[in-house]
């Protein structure tokens, strides 16, 4: 039977992936020809983004200049999107993953999957319905749609992805056959995928490499050169590996991980061009982190 995929979100990364995905599946008979992108809707001009994407073939607002392939079909309806898939690819600001997932439960297919292209971890607020303090996104995922969840991460900048430009990601996935399965779903010739067993590794990998990229971002505002910044990225490369050795050290974080796209290349690229570092290196956040730091004092 062939799978139905379903990607979760259609910002920068979700087009692209979406993109990926549809021509994979066009020339395959393992997954249906149509592969569905969730829309979060909104207006351009007077038009819906959904209708844009199904009309004119082409995410206006968060990829433009990619045509999608016509296979790419937008939907809008949470609810019958999971009811229909049997992969979902979960790629949306992290913030937004919570509504998400309520929209979904109870509408799932019986032996779905999910992967989650999402990095971060989530920060549980007293007044949600979601657990307290740090929560790896691949666990709500897990807890809310009761299926296993995979991760796909990398130095995988989204314009770049979309002009086609060589690129590695990786894999994080316990099951052998749905690995392969999966990778067969991702790899192109200039998107090269590896597999990691272990995916707590490289949801982590993804999730940590943002502190880095805030420092380099740091760097770039107070007009450090690429000296410092490499000091930082070294530096902050053996925090994370003393980071996850200190407070998952059984969880089997090893170097082989570190050394791959969701390490070694996440931290390089994300460092020079995202918008962790872009956000750090204002002057506006500067201005108010030294008001924050004055009030400490
Ligand atoms: N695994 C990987 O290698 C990569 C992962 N990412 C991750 O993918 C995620 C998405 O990033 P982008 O596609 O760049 O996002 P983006 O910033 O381009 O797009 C924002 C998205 O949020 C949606 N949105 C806005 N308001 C919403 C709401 N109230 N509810 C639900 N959705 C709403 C918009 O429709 C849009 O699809 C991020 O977590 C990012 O870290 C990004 C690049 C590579
Ligand atoms: O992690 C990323 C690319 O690898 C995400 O980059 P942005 O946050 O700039 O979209």
């Amino acid at each position: 039977m062939e799978k139905h995929v379903a990607v979760v979100g259609s910002g920068n990364m979700g087009s692209c992936i979406s993109k990926i995905c549809a021509l994979n599946a066009r020339s395959s008979t393992e997954f249906c020809n149509e592969v569905r992108i969730w829309v979060h809707e909104e207006l351009i001009g007077e038009e819906k983004l959904s209708d844009i994407i199904n009309t004119r073939h082409e995410n206006v607002k968060y990829l433009a200049g990619t045509r999608l392939p016509e296979n790419a079909i937008a939907v809008t309806d949470l609810a019958e999107l999971g009811s229909w898939a049997d992969i979902l690819i979960f790629v949306l600001p992290q913030q937004f993953l919570p509504r998400v997932l309520a929209g979904l439960k109870g509408h799932t297919r019986p032996g779905a999957c999910a992967v989650s292209l999402i990095k971060g971890v989530f920060a549980g607020q007293e007044e949600e319905p979601m657990p307290r303090g740090l929560s790896l996104l691949t666990d709500l995922i897990r807890s809310n749609l009761g299926m296993e969840c995979a991760v796909l991460m990398g130095a995988n900048l989204a314009p770049e992805i979309a002009k086609e430009v060589y690129c590695e990601a990786t894999l994080g996935c316990r099951d052998p056959i749905r690995a392969a399965e999966l990778k067969r779903l991702f790899q192109t010739p200039y998107f090269r995928i590896s597999i990691i067993e272990n995916e707590f590794s490289v949801e982590i990998c993804g999730a940590l490499k943002s502190i880095v990229a805030t420092g380099a971002g740091f760097c770039d505002a107070l007009g450090f050169g690429d000296n410092t910044k490499a000091a930082v990225i070294r530096l902050g490369f053996m925090e994370i590996l003393r980071y996850v050795q200190r407070f998952y050290g059984s969880a089997g974080v090893t170097k082989r991980t570190l050394m791959q796209s969701c390490g070694m290349g996440d931290i390089i690229s994300s460092c020079y061009n995202t918008k962790d570092v872009k956000w750090a290196a204002t002057r506006s956040t500067m201005t108010a982190l030294g008001r924050l730091a004055c009030t400490i004092s």
